[in-house]
């Protein structure tokens, strides 16, 4: 990967994946959130390689009702529009969906006020997904730090990589769902705060209620470590870092220096954007970043 692969073959393509996402970002600032973790639920599955962006067929199995995925990752038709413009302007198909997906990740952070870095290039897409790998791999919200180093262990990440990319929660929202346990049964939980959590999610019903995952949701700012030292962590997965443990020094560190958080977040997510890409001719450009072409 390289981050001037498309500067000959298309110079238009990156400016023109910052106009689509600026665009859909301004009419929801939410979206920017949506489009970082759709490369992040990419990247953890079999590599980045948009294996998460293919519908299901007969054939595909796709990764779009896997357990983290379903009623739950959004931001497609975004990726859509981003696709149609960026082939427009090159003349054809050049640039393959899972790097689309690594630039709108990228200028999504910017948009939000979060950290700019160089996006290497060059990935291709793959032809096939796996909802099983995707239920496997892709962290989940109960899971406690040894369970999370060793999901990102896996991924050839480390505990930093895993505090660091955590921050991604510094934007966006979580469904009632995904932190009820929590807010209930804790007893690492700020009392004021759960009672506040409570208030949009009740003990039953209200499964997709949405939470802002940090008191600043359309903000990359360092409020998401700040809150996981007063213990109001949303998830059980983010209070598992701050929680009397070896993370405990690195979110510390975060609250401290911004600028430390904003340095590790931009290096761990290039890190994880060079987990497995299919390069050369392996896989394809696709035409349609739903479909495999025929
Ligand atoms: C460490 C393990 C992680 C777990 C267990 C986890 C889990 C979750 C859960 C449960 C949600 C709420 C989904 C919903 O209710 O629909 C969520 C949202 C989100 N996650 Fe994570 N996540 C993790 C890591 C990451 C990473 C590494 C990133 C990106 C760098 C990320 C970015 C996001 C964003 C931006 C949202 C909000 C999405 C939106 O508002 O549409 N997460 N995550
Ligand atoms: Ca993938």
């Amino acid at each position: 990967l390289s981050p001037d692969y498309y500067a000959n073959i298309c110079p238009e393509a990156l400016p023109t994946i910052k106009k689509v996402v600026e665009a859909a970002v301004y009419k929801e600032r939410r979206m920017g959130a949506s489009l970082l973790r759709l490369h992040f639920h990419d990247c953890f599955v079999n590599g980045c390689d948009a294996s998460n962006l293919l519908d299901p067929t007969p054939t595909i199995d796709s990764e779009k009702t896997a357990v983290a995925n379903n009623n739950s990752a959004r931001g497609f038709e975004v990726i859509d529009q981003i696709k149609a413009a960026v082939d427009e302007v090159c003349g054809g198909p050049v640039v393959s969906c899972a790097d689309i997906l690594a630039v709108a990740a990228r200028d999504s952070v910017v948009a939000l006020g979060g950290p700019s870095w160089e996006v290497l290039l060059g990935r291709r897409d793959s032809t096939t997904a796996n909802r099983t790998l995707a239920n496997l791999d892709i962290p989940s919200p109960f899971m406690d730090l040894p369970a999370l180093i060793n999901n990102f262990k896996n991924q050839g990440l480390n505990e930093k990589d895993l505090v660091a990319l955590s921050g991604g929660h510094t934007i966006g929202f979580a469904q009632c769902r995904t932190f009820r346990q929590r807010i209930y049964n804790a007893s690492n939980i700020d009392p004021v705060f759960a009672e506040e959590r409570q208030a949009t999610c009740p003990r039953t019903g209200g499964d997709t209620n949405l939470s802002p995952l940090d008191p600043t949701p359309a903000l990359f700012d360092t409020a998401y470590f700040n809150n996981l030292v007063k213990q109001r962590g949303l998830l059980i997965s983010d209070q598992a870092l701050f929680n009397g443990s070896s993370t405990d020094y690195l979110v510390k560190i975060y609250t401290l220096y911004p600028e430390a958080f904003w340095y590790d977040f931009a290096r761990s997510i290039i890190k994880m954007g060079n987990i497995k890409p299919l390069t050369g001719n392996q896989g394809q450009i696709r035409l349609n970043c739903r479909m495999v072409n025929y």
